[in-house]
């Protein structure tokens, strides 16, 4: 079961998300969730990257709150489990940066 984390936890997890992306690609930390609108070529393009993403959150049993329309996908990442964010929020978002940028 995921532990939440402190404010201080998030804060440090949250500089090492957003290292060297522009600030328009940054993370934002919003309650409870971290947040981010991904924008892609198209809608493929964002249904291809959904679906990456899906593999991989079944693989950690922890799946994203999101919202698309045609090529942009809006992201919530939050642990309900926890009641809070977890190491878990921030290994998936590390996961969309990453097939963001394939
Ligand atoms: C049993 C199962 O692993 C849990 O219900 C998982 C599923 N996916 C989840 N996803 C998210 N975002 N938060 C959770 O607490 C959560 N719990």
């Amino acid at each position: 079961m995921a532990t939440k984390l402190t404010n201080e936890q998030i804060q440090e997890h949250l500089s090492a998300l957003n290292d060297g992306l522009e600030e328009q690609q940054q993370w934002q930390l919003a309650g409870d969730k971290i947040t981010k609108t991904f924008k892609f070529k198209g809608f493929i393009g964002a249904f291809g990257w959904m679906t990456q993403v899906a593999i991989w959150a079944e693989k950690l049993k922890h799946h994203p709150e999101w919202f698309n329309v045609y090529n942009t996908v809006e992201v919530a990442l939050t642990t309900h489990d926890a009641d809070g964010l977890s190491e878990l929020d921030f290994k998936l978002a590390q996961k969309m940066n990453l097939y963001a940028k394939a």
